[in-house]
């Protein structure tokens, strides 16, 4: 298993080294003392008095890295000009782009492409809007839009430092489910400005995904949205993760024999994730969720900030359990982590009913590292693609989008939402089950699939469908 940085790796350190004051004899053994092992040299440029050379070295984590680059800090006559490994490579320049379906060879192609052509279609679509779905991209796009308040458990780190995280998740719909999803980060944390905004740009997209919008501003925006605009509207953190969450428990209950309905639930972190995942459980039958958050567990006859809350202590804690987390985990058939680093001890999973259920989902760090849980849980997952078990709302995003396109479903209900976990849960067969494999892999291509036509059922079920599939749609494009 990787350690929680990752992994061997290697990185590529650029260094400006002045001639008459060090060799690069001086300057690899200083790397190798420090524990890196070079794999390859370029000079990428010489003078007389300097030359610059990219020096690859295999570093075992990201504070090995730093460690080394300390070291030729350290060394007079070198200037260190660039760090850069693996990952910061695979970001160079960005991770996604727009690409033409069809080429402009000749005059004739630009005169139907653009104008004077194009005009034609422009008019087709001004007499009847529906007609963007079949003329424009709207029909295959998803807008990922972020405030950057809530990126990953990183926090409020605005919105260019949420960029690389929205590429990823257009990198996913496409690789996925073959949907072209644009990154948008917004440069305002004002909630009616937001909701103007994406209402704004709207037009051109047949979904929206709010991503990494902090609670509780991310509920009134969702549900604003989705009352004021046609196309569906999905705050991934929310409903994307309850979705997965209730998958991965749907099998783990199973592998430990136990009904989920019965089975007493802790969740930390009664933010965007924790409230609706919280939601997901309660449609599901779970009558026994306690809710844990900075302050401790939120409990009726508490007076609350968040009106969320309000709503949280009114709606679960049966039995009104009072303190820490480690106050009220005793017992607990499962924990659900949707907080922040190290927020669960290992003392705590001790506490826990037996064959413990343990879902420790903050990422990139989650609340507590399978290698000191797992000598006491049944059951181990977490949101990372380093551990087995990864419950991590990718499982569900690219699906349930592809659905909603397909069938071009105006909103996404609670049913569609429950039709996906269970198409997730049902990848998995039940000869497969096992501890280590509650919940199919991010790369196994049925699960697109499956939560597709679930999706879709479901959306024509709850009437909200407005296309039998895309196929259809391709079929009647004039329509
Ligand atoms: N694996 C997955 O697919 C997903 C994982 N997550 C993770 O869940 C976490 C929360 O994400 P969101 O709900 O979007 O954020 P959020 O900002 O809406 O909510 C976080 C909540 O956790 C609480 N919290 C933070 N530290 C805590 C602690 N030490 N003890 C108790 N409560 C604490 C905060 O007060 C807040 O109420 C993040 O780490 C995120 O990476 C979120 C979505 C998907
Ligand atoms: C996976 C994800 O959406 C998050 O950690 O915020
Ligand atoms: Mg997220």
């Amino acid at each position: 298993m990787a350690g929680l940085n990752g992994g061997g790796t290697s990185v590529i350190v650029r260094l400006e080294i002045h001639k008459e004051q060090v060799t690069f004899g001086k300057i690899a053994t200083a790397i190798g003392d420090a524990g890196g092992d070079i794999v390859a040299v370029d000079v990428t440029r010489a003078s007389k008095t300097t030359t610059t050379r990219d020096i690859t070295v295999q570093v075992s984590d990201p504070d090995h890295t730093e460690v080394i680059v300390k070291v030729l800090k350290s060394i007079p006559g070198v200037k260190l000009i660039n760090v850069s490994d693996q990952t910061f490579l695979m970001h160079l320049g960005g991770k996604i782009e727009v690409t033409p379906k069809i080429p402009i060879k000749n005059r004739d192609d630009l005169s139907r492409v653009y104008t004077p052509g194009v005009a034609r279609v422009c008019m087709a679509i001004h007499e009847d809007s529906s007609k963007a779905h079949s003329l424009t991209i709207k029909r295959n796009t998803v807008a990922v839009v972020s405030d950057g308040t809530a990126v990953l458990g990183l926090g409020n780190i605005g919105p260019e430092a949420a960029m690389p995280v929205m590429e990823g998740k257009a990198m996913l719909f496409k690789q996925m489910a073959g949907v072209d999803a644009f990154p948008i980060c917004l440069d305002t944390q004002d909630t009616e400005e937001i909701i103007r905004t994406v209402k704004a740009i709207a037009p051109a997209f047949g979904g929206i995904n709010l991503e990494d919008i902090s609670s509780p501003r991310c509920f009134e925006i969702e549900e604003r949205l989705i009352n004021e605009l046609d196309i569906p509207v999905f705050h991934d953190d929310q409903h994307g993760t309850a979705v997965v969450i209730l998958a991965g428990l749907l099998n783990a209950v199973k592998v430990v024999g136990k009904q989920l309905e019965s089975c007493k639930v802790v969740i930390t972190g009664i933010g965007a994730a924790g409230i609706a995942c919280t939601k997901m459980l309660l449609a599901a039958g779970v009558t026994n969720v306690i809710g844990v958050d900075r302050h401790g567990a939120i409990v009726r006859g508490e007076s609350y900030t968040n009106s969320m809350w309000d709503w949280y202590a009114n709606n679960t804690n049966p039995f009104e359990l009072k303190g820490t987390l480690s106050d009220v985990i005793a017992d607990a058939d499962i924990f659900i982590g949707l907080s922040g680093p190290g927020v669960l001890k290992v003392e705590d999973v001790k506490k826990m009913a037996t064959d413990p259920i343990v879902f420790a989902m903050a990422n990139p760090t989650p609340e507590i590292t399978p290698e000191e849980a797992e000598p006491y849980v049944r059951v181990m997952a977490t949101g990372r693609s380093d551990y087995p078990n990864q419950i991590n709302n990718v499982l569900c995003f690219p699906g349930i989008f592809r659905g909603v396109l397909d069938c071009r479903a105006s909103r996404i209900t609670q049913e569609m939402k429950l039709a996906a976990a269970k198409a997730i849960a049902a990848v998995v067969n039940e000869d497969e089950l096992s501890e280590y494999y509650i919940i199919p892999s991010v790369f196994n291509h049925a699960v697109v699939e499956k939560v597709r036509e679930a999706v879709m059922e479901a959306a024509f079920e709850s009437g909200v469908a407005r296309r039998r599939s895309q196929r259809e749609t391709q079929e009647s494009h004039h329509e």
